[in-house]
């Protein structure tokens, strides 16, 4: 539904975005996350032809990006969505449906089903009264008044309450179901993590890691082994004495934890700690989260 080759933006000398390629299947949510400033709206508002690349392409739902034959196929959920406050949600939302040219009784019974599925309340308030979360619910419900194929959600549930965020980010999963085409950007890498087959990590403008979580998992984080060590007072075991490369030491409830990479990881730390005198209590696996593959796939971008 989305392909994306060699696209590239340019504010002046800088470079905003510097030649992402991706491509994304019907009913995918594809995550786009990076830093402040990494280049995500900027990629998102190409897609949605709001903003023209310096070069190369993007093709959304079989038409160029930015073609009206694209727009009509599209909703676009901007980072801030800023609402016509005298107007309520209904009245809005008829108001969007119309510049689609849907027809009325199809609007009327779509922004119903819509309002509902996102259990809005207080439908009859002016949107200059309603919560932040409750214009957020409008906001997304316009994205999809027009029935579009595909989807662009920039930070659809930042700075929401745990309650609407889950109700927003199960909407998105379901609308993934019924075969809708969703680009899902977001800092909460919790919520990237709980809707989003595929991924990439964009850092500087560039695609700096992509895949399935377990794929980005896998490649860039893998699994690592906690070793819980009790040392009974004896003489702590610094990395130097262990014959195996050591990721972490930290003291916690007041024995060691070793964070090691593999096995022979593990088996370093026990020999090295019962030479010292200590005992090894537990051993579990750690796999990270995408917050610390984040934290590290993005940082060596930056260095
Ligand atoms: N119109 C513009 N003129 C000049 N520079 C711009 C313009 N729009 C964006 N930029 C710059 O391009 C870079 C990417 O911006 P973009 O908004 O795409 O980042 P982002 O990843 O969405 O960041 P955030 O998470 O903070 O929203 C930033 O350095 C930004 O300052």
């Amino acid at each position: 539904m989305i392909d994306v080759a060699d696209l590239r933006k340019e504010y002046g000398g800088f470079v905003a975005v510097d030649g992402s390629s991706f491509s994304i299947g019907r009913g995918e949510v594809f995550g786009v996350v990076g830093h402040n400033g990494a280049g995500k709206t900027t990629t998102l508002k190409m897609l949605a032809g709001l903003i023209e690349p310096t070069d190369g392409t993007a093709v959304v739902a079989g038409h160029p990006a930015g073609s009206s034959a694209m727009q009509r196929r599209l909703g676009f959920l901007p980072e801030e969505s800023p609402l016509y406050e005298e107007m309520t949600p209904i009245s809005y939302l008829e108001f969007f449906a119309d510049l689609y040219d849907v027809p009325d009784d199809v609007a009327s019974e779509r922004i119903t089903a819509l309002l509902d599925r996102l259990d809005l309340e207080h439908r009859d308030r002016n949107l200059g009264n309603m919560s932040k979360g409750m214009k957020r619910k409008v906001a997304i419900a316009r994205a999809l008044v027009n029935d579009p194929d595909v989807l662009i959600f920039d930070e659809p549930a930042s700075g929401l309450d745990p309650l609407t965020t889950n109700a927003i980010l199960e909407f998105t999963r379901e609308l993934s179901e019924e075969g809708k085409t969703v680009v899902f950007s977001a800092h909460n890498l919790f919520h990237v993590e709980s809707v989003c087959d595929r991924l990439v990590i964009m850092a500087d403008g560039e695609i700096v890691a992509r895949g399935t979580i377990e794929d980005i998992r896998s490649t860039y984080g893998g699994t690592s082994y906690q070793v819980f060590v009790s040392t009974d007072g004896e003489e702590v075991v610094g990395s130097d004495a262990i014959a195996a490369p050591v990721a972490e030491i930290a003291r916690e409830n007041g024995g060691l934890r070793y964070v090691v990479r593999n096995m022979d990881g593990v088996d370093a730390v026990r020999d090295a700690v019962e030479a010292a005198g200590g005992s090894v209590t537990d051993i579990q696996t750690k796999t990270p989260s995408l917050e610390e593959i984040f934290l590290e796939v993005a940082g060596e971008a930056a260095a």
